[in-house]
């Protein structure tokens, strides 16, 4: 059968945020599922050989945290559930660390909280040090601070701080792996009949209707995870909810097998991207480039360097959003800066080997990372 377009884009992708839900982690809280988790790495391994760059989003801390400490039911109190979380995110981070080891691949723990996502400045310190991890070739296991944080300032599930990732790397796909073969018209585990939704619109009203809560070891259910691929598709995401009982799903997936429900941005991605950037953000200062500059960004596809900066205006703050427009006032594109204003003014002009001479520290050699930049 030939693959709808949608499907074909899909095996496209070439940064995935794929999420592991706790019952599948724990064998439905019996503990570390360490054959199904070696499963998972080898197939995740194969996609960053085929060039694809790969975060993970892992739960289960509390679940682990669960069955080491002999509880049998889910604390409700918040210290207990931290304490739970603080004991299994070390088995947690030890299995993935070592099944990625297996193959030669580098994993790091990263630990956030809604703050660090919320704050623009620690939301630009979360994606550099992410983005860095990925350029290294290191794949980031990334959890919800569980330990630290209190009901007020949480994530709560981590389909949500999935599509959050998502956002902030701008990632094409994210993958909800869960114990389901995907989002079905009504709960399987209530309605034997149920049929599964191979793929739909994230925004679609009818699929937050359908989809239910979830089990006793995880947070969401399907409520979460539709909600999460809106989150998602804000950036341009697609996501997938993907059974990862299913023998060598995330392989078969990305190799054009209709797996799972695909859930579908409005527009276009990149069109959605664009429109994330520009409506993240106020504006706060203007950067005006020389023609070499405009060349780069136009038709280069390229970060922007001070040194094409002739002029800067306004007051910024690392992070904010800036307008770039040539020696005429034209509008060329928008973009994240990576440094202050006062800063900028120093460097516009120098080229990038003297930053560190100039500021006493060096942020990175570009003021705007293409990844950060709109052209408009
Ligand atoms: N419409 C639906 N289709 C499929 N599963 C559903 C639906 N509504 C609710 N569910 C439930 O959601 C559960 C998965 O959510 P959850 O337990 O939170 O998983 P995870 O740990 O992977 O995040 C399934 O086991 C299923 O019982
Ligand atoms: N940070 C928590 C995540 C809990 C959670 O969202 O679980 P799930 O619904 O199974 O993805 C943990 O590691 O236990």
């Amino acid at each position: 059968m030939p693959l709808t377009s949608e499907r074909q884009h899909l095996t496209q992708s070439r940064r995935i945020v794929v999420k592991i839900g706790s019952a599948l982690l724990t064998n439905d809280g019996q503990g570390l599922d360490v054959n199904a988790i070696n499963g998972w790495v080898e197939q995740m391994v194969a996609l960053k050989r085929e060039g694809r760059e790969l975060l993970l989003v892992t739960s289960g801390s509390v679940a682990e945290g669960m069955v080491r400490l002999g509880w049998k039911q889910r604390p409700k109190s918040i210290h207990e559930l931290q304490a739970a979380a603080a004991v299994g995110q070390m088995g947690l981070i030890q299995t993935w660390e070592s099944a990625f080891k297996q193959h030669g691949i580098k994993s790091a723990q990263i630990l956030l909280t809604h703050d660090d996502l919320s704050n623009r400045k620690r939301y630009l310190n979360a994606r550099s040090a992410l983005r860095t991890l990925v350029d290294l070739d290191v794949v980031p296991i990334i959890n919800e601070n569980d330990t630290v944080v209190t009901d007020e300032i949480r994530f709560g599930d981590n389909d949500t701080l999935g599509a959050l990732v998502a956002n902030l790397l701008e990632a094409d796909t994210l993958i909800l792996l869960t114990d389901q073969p995907g989002l079905f018209d009504a709960d399987p585990r209530k309605k034997a009949d149920a049929r599964l939704i191979p793929q739909g619109r994230a925004e679609d009203p009818e699929l937050l209707a359908v989809a239910g809560d979830g089990g006793a070891l995880g947070r969401g259910g399907m409520f979460t995870k539709v909600r999460a691929a809106r989150l998602a598709a804000r950036s341009g995401a697609r996501t997938v909810i993907l059974g990862g009982r299913t023998e060598q799903a995330l392989s078969r997936l990305f190799a054009g097998e209709t797996l799972g429900t695909l859930l579908l941005p409005e527009d276009e991605p990149i069109t959605a991207r664009k429109r994330w950037l520009a409506g993240h953000l106020q504006e706060r200062g203007v950067l005006v480039l020389d023609a070499g500059a405009v060349k780069a960004l136009q038709q280069g596809g390229r970060s922007l360097l001070p040194v094409g900066v002739k002029e800067v205006r306004g007051k910024f703050l690392r992070g904010e959003l800036v307008v770039c427009v040539d020696e005429s006032e034209r509008t060329l594109a928008k973009g994240l800066v990576n440094y202050s204003a006062e800063e900028a003014r120093l460097l516009a002009g120098q080229p990038s080997n003297q930053i560190e001479k100039i500021l006493g520290y060096i942020e990175t050699p570009e003021l705007i990372h293409r990844d950060n930049l709109v052209v408009v």
